[in-house]
């Protein structure tokens, strides 16, 4: 499998690690717009190789013809916010440079399975999918696997039972209206509100939601990047190894959930060949009315992509 990874940055270079370490490709291409910093890190990766018993061909570029054929592009190119930003504040200039980013990958690797990271993330994958002009199984976001892990996290922190016996679904958008699905919570198969108070449950939800801010505002200037690129590789793997994983992405709806025209998260089978499946799950009134509302917020902010 080739991969390429544009943009090189925190979550980039996090991600090149673990792909490394984990000996995941069979050539693993960095691209980012900053002289010298692709070709130093893939540089400083390979000889990494040696000592993890990889041997991926890494190669670092500033020019997209070097992601031809590529299987997977993961975009994680733009700019993050800063302490006291939203993530939609981002929209303007991250739209840039992903419209710009996904003609060349129309240009030099139309084939690809693409993972947008970049945020906005639902209305950058919206973004790549329009100007890519494929196949919408072949475009996805990371966000869902993200959210649903720091749900996890903080629900195994809290009730003192394992993560691995914690399933949950985090579904709609990747902002502060995110959806953690309380009734699809479970301990081994037991509800989660055996353990846990409603209102405790409730403060959970509110935490997980504000789980990225939280890191942000300790960093002042820059976002998680460990947790990210963990997620990714949950997807990535599902790729690679066809496993038909079933993870929320985000991607382009077109009625499923009642909704067209728009990316949010939902739970989805990923498999070598992107997203094979949308389960619609039956959601409660008030999970629903959260997806509507997301939906409209949403399509909202695509108006403001539309001139650029
Ligand atoms: N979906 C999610 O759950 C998450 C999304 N993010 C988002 O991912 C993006 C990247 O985050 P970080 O890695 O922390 O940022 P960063 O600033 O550390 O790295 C971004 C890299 O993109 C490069 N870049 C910018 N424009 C480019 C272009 N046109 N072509 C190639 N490279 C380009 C920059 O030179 C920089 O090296 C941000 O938008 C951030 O908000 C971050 C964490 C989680
Ligand atoms: O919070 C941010 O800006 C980065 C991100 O999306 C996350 O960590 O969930």
């Amino acid at each position: 499998m080739k991969l390429s990874v544009i943009g090189t940055g925190s979550v980039g270079s996090s991600l090149a690690q673990r792909v490394i370490d984990g000996n995941l490709v069979d050539e693993l291409v960095l691209v980012d717009k900053i002289k010298g910093l692709a070709k130093g890190y893939s540089l400083d990766l390979e000889h990494s190789t040696p000592l993890c018993e990889s041997n991926i061909d890494v190669r670092g570029s500033k020019s997209y013809e070097d992601i031809s054929n590529s299987d997977l592009i993961v975009i994680t190119a733009g700019a993050g916010r800063k302490e006291g930003m939203d993530r939609s504040d981002l929209l303007k200039q991250n739209g840039k440079i992903i419209k710009s980013i996904s003609s060349k990958i129309n240009e030099f690797s139309p084939n690809s399975i693409v993972v947008v990271v970049t945020n906005p993330l639902d209305l950058m994958v919206y973004k790549t999918y329009k100007t890519m002009d494929v196949k919408r199984n072949k475009v996805m976001g990371m966000a869902g696997s993200l959210d649903s892990a720091r749900f996890k996290y903080l629900l195994a922190k809290e009730t003192g039972f394992s993560p691995k016996d914690i399933q949950t679904l985090v579904i709609g958008p990747h902002s502060n209206k995110m959806i953690p699905l309380k009734k699809r919570t479970y301990i081994r198969g037991i509800p989660i509100q055996e353990f846990l108070s409603k209102g405790r449950i409730n403060e959970l939800v509110n935490a997980t939601k504000k789980a990225g801010e939280r890191v942000v505002n300790y960093l002042g200037d820059g976002s998680a990047k460990y947790a990210p690129s963990s997620a990714l590789l949950e997807i990535i793997k599902s790729i690679k190894f066809n496993e038909n994983r079933l993870i929320p992405v985000s991607f382009y709806l077109n009625g499923e959930y009642d909704i067209k025209d728009v990316c949010l998260g939902v739970p989805a089978i990923i498999g070598s060949n992107g997203v094979k499946e949308v389960i619609e799950l039956d959601l409660a009134d008030e999970e629903m009315e959260q997806m509507k509302e997301a939906e409209k917020e949403v399509k909202d902010q695509i108006e403001n992509l539309k001139d650029i």
